[in-house]
């Protein structure tokens, strides 16, 4: 098969390209720029030498159009410009950023942007893999779910959905590396301010807060309003999720361990564990997994519920790869078999 990707050079486009090229159906795989038409992608990154020494395609709707599948990984706000005109004149749209994930007001409302065009976002598909194959499988537009709600809403799910966990109040506290907020540099993520320095931000605003919202009332229950806080941590990669809720009356921690045991059993890329009380981004870094653990407090009655992602893989490219190979009928591991790198 044809794919291409628009916004190659960014971090989720090079991890598309580091996944794909070990992908055994894809046969080509143009690269789209809005900024280095023309350019050796191997010049721009060594670590392709050899590897992509093609050069990066101005971004033509009728070149894409001649693809099977198209990723596009670039801004808010770009997206929602480009793809309308493509939905069903040929390839599958697979977008890893948040244009097409909330409706036009609450997308409006947090990410201050003008919202794709209404009929576009009507047939965009959630792609949370593991919890919406069916409808992804079919999807002219796959909206690829955010970073930290892919790590949340994995991990939660099962609970929440069976009523396990009282999710009244529900409060999660994550963690991110800092390649989540992309390859352009901002105070943010300026060395001198990321290094040694742990922070947490868009408190109470993160615009993920109304994505997580949506996902467990979508596939769950009518969702309370959560308590949702972000932190930046002096790593590139990773993300680490802890959500905190009480048991629900007459629950056993028993019951709450089948309960996950039986949802992920046959999943190829969730992997529960009801052991151990160590959990790190390390044991998922470069690879499609999320890691998943459960703690129950007898003292408090409430249960800590830790998720572990890498941002780029399941987080972002990963998911969207999986995604693909579910709607061309491959298997979902294909391309993503890797053991993660731990060290
Ligand atoms: N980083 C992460 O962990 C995750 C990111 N996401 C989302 O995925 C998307 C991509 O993220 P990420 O790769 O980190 O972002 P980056 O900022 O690293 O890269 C985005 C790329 O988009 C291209 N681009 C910029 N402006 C435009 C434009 N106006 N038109 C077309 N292309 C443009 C640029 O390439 P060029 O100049 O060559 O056009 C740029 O390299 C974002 O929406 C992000 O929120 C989602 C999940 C996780
Ligand atoms: C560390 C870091 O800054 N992470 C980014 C994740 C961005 C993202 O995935 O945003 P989209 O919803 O646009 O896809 C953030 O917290 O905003």
């Amino acid at each position: 098969m044809k794919a291409g990707i628009i916004g190659a050079s960014g971090y989720g486009g090079l991890e598309l390209i580091r996944l794909l090229h070990g992908h055994s159906e894809v046969e080509s795989l143009d690269l789209f720029t809005s900024s280095d038409e023309g350019i050796i992608f191997s010049h721009k990154y060594a670590h392709l030498m050899n590897i992509h020494d093609t050069p990066l395609h101005r971004i033509d709707l009728d070149h894409l159009a001649s693809l099977d599948v198209v990723f596009t990984s670039t801004p808010s706000g770009v997206s929602s410009k480009l793809l309308p005109s493509l939905i069903g004149k040929g390839p599958r749209l697979i977008d890893l950023s948040g244009d097409f994930r909330l409706p036009e007001k609450e997308y409006e409302q947090w990410y201050k942007k003008e919202a794709a065009p209404v009929d576009a976002l009507k047939q965009s598909v959630y792609g949370l893999t593991e919890w919406n194959r069916a409808q992804i499988k079919e999807a002219a537009l796959v909206a690829n779910p955010g970073c930290y709600p892919t790590a949340v809403l994995l991990s939660l799910l099962p609970a929440v959905k069976n009523k396990l966990i009282d999710a009244s109040s529900l409060i999660i506290d994550a963690k991110s590396g800092v390649s989540g907020a992309g390859n352009k540099p901002s105070q943010l993520t300026h060395f001198s301010e990321t290094n040694e320095n742990l922070s947490i931000y868009k408190v109470n605003q993160h615009q993920h807060i109304p994505e997580i919202e949506q996902g467990l009332e979508f596939f769950s229950i009518k969702q309370q309003p959560i308590t949702f806080s972000t932190h930046l941590v002096p790593m590139t990669r990773g993300i680490l999720s802890a959500a905190y809720a009480p048991l629900s009356e007459g629950v056993t921690e028993k019951q709450l361990i089948e309960c996950y045991k039986e949802t992920y059993q046959d999943e190829p890329f969730v992997r529960f564990s009801s052991h151990g009380d160590k959990l790190g981004t390390n044991q998922v870094y470069g690879s499609n997994y999320c890691d998943i653990q459960l703690h129950l407090d007898p003292r408090t009655n409430r249960v800590t519920i830790v998720s572990v992602i890498d941002n780029l893989v399941k987080g972002a490219a990963g998911q969207a790869i999986q995604n693909m190979n579910l709607q061309f009928g491959f298997n979902e591991k294909t391309g993503l078999d890797v053991v993660p790198l731990f060290i």
